[in-house]
């Protein structure tokens, strides 16, 4: 198995508790795979984890196989309320990291146009992203971090506030997007329906451990 990330040994700590002991896994490439276990087991302090290794360059027990600017992850919690001042389009435009002027180049406004398209945001670009729907505002978190042209994306709960149909097209347009472009996706979920239909791979973390299984995504 071709994998994009190596964890070994991994012991992770937090005051008063050992969330993870001797964790073993890997993270297939250009796959997606769901990550699931109950709520407070501890899947977003270890993405935080490895994400932190990664930065100070702690190779010991976790591996990637690609640079921490290829990797981009998508919170679960924003504070976007109704009245946030900027448009879908210029909300996504933040996403561009390496600008040297602080208006978009000719080469960022063509890629802008792009990933709008892709994210099937165009239409609505010039929606003010407080007054968006919960897909619209998934679709605009995605379509930032698709600026920065990443291998990896880590999109956590990404789902979670979204009614039955949103959620479906968001795990489909995914799908579609990493296929495109040969993406790696790791997406933290609790629904047993997506991990069903779109999971490749499901990484299920419990008792301090975690156990790689291989799924039949449909899509
Ligand atoms: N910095 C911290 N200090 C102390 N405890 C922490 C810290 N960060 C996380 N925790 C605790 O670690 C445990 C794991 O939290 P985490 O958010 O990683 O779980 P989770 O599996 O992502 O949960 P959920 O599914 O509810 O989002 C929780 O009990 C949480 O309260």
């Amino acid at each position: 198995m071709d994998s994009i990330l190596k964890v070994t040994n991994l012991n992770l700590e937090i005051p008063n508790r050992t969330l993870f002991k001797n964790l073993k896994f890997e993270i297939p490439a250009h796959k997606l795979t769901c990550v699931t276990g109950e709520n407070g087991v501890g899947k977003t302090t270890l993405i935080k984890h490895l994400l932190q290794d990664l930065d100070n360059h702690f190779t010991q027990h976790v591996q990637f196989s690609i640079q921490r600017d290829q990797i981009q992850y998508v919170p679960q919690l924003r504070n976007i309320d109704d009245e946030f001042p900027l448009s879908i389009h210029d909300f996504v435009s933040l996403g561009f990291k390496k600008r040297i002027l602080p208006w978009n180049s000719p080469q960022m406004k063509t890629t802008l146009t792009q990933i709008l398209t892709e994210t099937n945001l165009s239409n609505i670009e010039k929606q003010p992203l407080g007054r968006s729907s919960g897909g619209e505002k998934q679709r605009a978190y995605l379509a930032q971090a698709l600026c920065a042209n990443p291998e990896l994306l880590i999109l956590d709960e990404a789902t979670a506030s979204l009614d039955v149909i949103s959620k479906h097209e968001l795990l489909k347009l995914l799908k579609k997007i990493m296929a495109t472009r040969g993406l790696t996706i790791i997406f933290i979920t609790h629904d047993p329906d997506l991990i069903e239909q779109y999971a490749d791979y499901e990484l299920h973390l419990s008792n301090q451990s975690g156990t790689l299984l291989k799924k039949e995504g449909l899509d």
